[in-house]
Order: C-alpha cells, then sequence, then structure tokens
C-alpha cells in the first residue's frame, strides 16, 4: 500500500460555450508516495484539463484536490510548491543550454548551487544527453528538448511529478533511459502520475492507471487486474481473408484488408486451421493492454 500523496474526489470542470464540453465528470483517484498512475486516454479525453486542476491552472467547478494534505482548489500556490511538473508542450529555454536549465529550476526549487549542479550532471548523464548539456537550446532536437523538460521536472522533484507525454519525440533507446529514471523517481518515494497515450509502454512501468473517456473514469486498476477477464483470450489479427469471418471471432475492429478481434484460447485450433485456409497472413497474441482500452472505449462508443 502507497501513503496517499494526491487525493481527487468527485471533480468536475465544464467549459462554458456552445457545446458545453463536460471535460472533467465525477473523477476521483488517488496516487500515493512511491507508486506511478497511468493516466489513459484518446485525444479530448481530459487528461490535460484533469493536471490543469491539480496544478492550479483551472479552478473545478466542483470536487476536491489535496496534495500531501494541502487543499489544492483553496490553496493552489501552497499545493503547487509541492509538485513539478513535465507539460505536454515544453518551457522555452532559450538563452539557456539544457544544463544550465536544469540547474535553474534545481535551484528555484530550493537546491543548493552545488546539489543543483550535481543533481543536473547526474540526470544528464543518466539520460545520455552529456554531448547536449552545453549547447544552446536553439540548436538541440526536439527529443534532446523533451528529454530536458523532463530533467527539469526531475530535478527537484518533490512529493508529486506529474509528466505528461513525457517521451513524445524520444528515440526508443533514451526512452528506455526516460522509463529508468521515472522508476528511479519512484524508489525514491515520489508520486508519479504518467499521462500518456502510450498504453503499450505504459503497461511496463505504472503501478495502477486510470482510463479516461469524456472526462469519465471508465476503468481502472492494476494492469493485470485490467488484463483479468482476457486471461483466457488471444488478440487476432486477420489479412485479406477472401470467406467469411467465422462467428466464434469476437470483432473489435474491420477494414476492407484487415480485421482485428479475439478468440477464446479453446477456439485455437478451428481459427488457425481457418485463417491459414482463408486469409493471407494472420497473427495470434496474448491480449495486451491496448486491446483491452480499445476494447473498453468502442464498447463505450456503441452504447453511446
Ligand atoms: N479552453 C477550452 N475551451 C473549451 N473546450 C476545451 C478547452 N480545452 C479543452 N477543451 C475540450 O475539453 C475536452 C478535453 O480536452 P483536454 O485537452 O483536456 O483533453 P486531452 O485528453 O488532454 O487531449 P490530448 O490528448 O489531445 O491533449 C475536449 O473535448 C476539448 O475539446
Amino acid at each position: 500500500m502507497f501513503d496517499t500523496v494526491l487525493e481527487v474526489s468527485g471533480l468536475n470542470k465544464t467549459y462554458r460555450g456552445k457545446r458545453g464540453t463536460h471535460a472533467t465528470d465525477d473523477v476521483s483517484f488517488g496516487v500515493g508516495a512511491g507508486e506511478i498512475l497511468g493516466v489513459l486516454g484518446h485525444n479530448g479525453a481530459g487528461k490535460t484539463t484533469l493536471v490543469n486542476q491539480i496544478v492550479g491552472i483551472l479552478k473545478p467547478d466542483s470536487g476536491t484536490i489535496t496534495v500531501a494534505g494541502v487543499d489544492a482548489v483553496s490553496h493552489p500556490a501552497a499545493a503547487r510548491r509541492l509538485v513539478s511538473v513535465q507539460a505536454q508542450s515544453n518551457v522555452p529555454i532559450t538563452g539557456l543550454t539544457p544544463r544550465k536549465a536544469i540547474e535553474l529550476v534545481g535551484r528555484i526549487r530550493g537546491l543548493s548551487k552545488n546539489h543543483a549542479a550535481e543533481r543536473a550532471g547526474r540526470l544528464l548523464n543518466a539520460l545520455d544527453l552529456d554531448e547536449w548539456s552545453n549547447k544552446p537550446a536553439q540548436k538541440i532536437s526536439g527529443g534532446v528538448a523533451r528529454l530536458t523538460a523532463f530533467a527539469m521536472a526531475a530535478v527537484a522533484p518533490g512529493k508529486l511529478v506529474i509528466l505528461d507525454e513525457p517521451t513524445n519525440d524520444v528515440d526508443p533507446v533514451r526512452r528506455r533511459l526516460l522509463w529508468q529514471q521515472i522508476r528511479v523517481l519512484k524508489e525514491s518515494g515520489t508520486a508519479v502520475l504518467l499521462v500518456t497515450h502510450n498504453v503499450m509502454e505504459a503497461e511496463h512501468i505504472v503501478d495502477n492507471l486510470i482510463i479516461l473517456d469524456e472526462g469519465r473514469v471508465i476503468a481502472e486498476g492494476t494492469p493485470a487486474s485490467l488484463a483479468a477477464p482476457t486471461r483466457n483470450r488471444l488478440t487476432l489479427k486477420l489479412d485479406n481473408c477472401t470467406s467469411k469471418i467465422p462467428d466464434s471471432i469476437h470483432v473489435v475492429s474491420q477494414d476492407a484488408r484487415e480485421t482485428t478481434g479475439y478468440i477464446d484460447i479453446d477456439e485455437v485450433a478451428f481459427i488457425t486451421e481457418w485463417a491459414s485456409t482463408h486469409c493471407e497472413r494472420f497473427s495470434l497474441t496474448p491480449t495486451s493492454l491496448e486491446d483491452i482500452y480499445i476494447a473498453l472505449v468502442d464498447r463505450k462508443e456503441a452504447h453511446a
């Protein structure tokens, strides 16, 4: 069990306007010290609106947010001091180098000069950024800028770190280094709220997750508990089949060429034989969190 750092309860936020979007709809969850909570959701699901309320940029219409015992709705500045954020768009650091930018945030967040320099150096090295550490910000790539933004959030992390799509633009090798550093934050007892579209990556790092859709939490739990109902199912992809898809395949998506669905494990022999005869290619894989996520969001849309 984790000691709760962030507690969100019954949160509601509607953007006024012609459509009156209910962007946060009765959202409740908690994140504990040393816990990584993944917040998954499609574009427009309400992730940024949620983060902006936690950090005090937006005021909720109703509900409560508590950060390490501080009421973040009534006292946003006090709560904000306990939180570091890597926002979806990087903070401009023009005129600085990655090293200077990370050190500066460390100093602003209360580290001594030596400690800020030591933390910046360690993060730059761990993320394999030494080569760019002293280059002017105007000359660094998007991926290096993204990793620098992560290091700025991690240099003096506080009780809670919020990472909004931290791996965008980052190459696969440094992406792994980034995940390692997120684990280091967790191990040091920081609560981490990881906002992402990337379900496959999140599956390997989060302790718990919530899935947001149209502002609502439509599923929550550990990756294993969300996957449990599908333990006896396999995901099937079929390419260019020339015969009607058998009823024992539960189709999730289909276009002229490709069909994706799932089958019960005891149908494997029959489906393998059918697909080898009637389809150009097919694959059977264990059901991933991404499959579950898509099925959950699609099911909700089908019932709308
Ligand atoms: N300032 C605003 N005024 C009106 N509607 C808004 C505003 N900001 C966001 N919305 C709407 O609120 C909903 C949630 O948007 P939000 O940006 O929180 O989603 P998101 O999950 O962060 O999306 P993405 O993954 O694309 O960043 C969307 O329907 C969006 O169009």
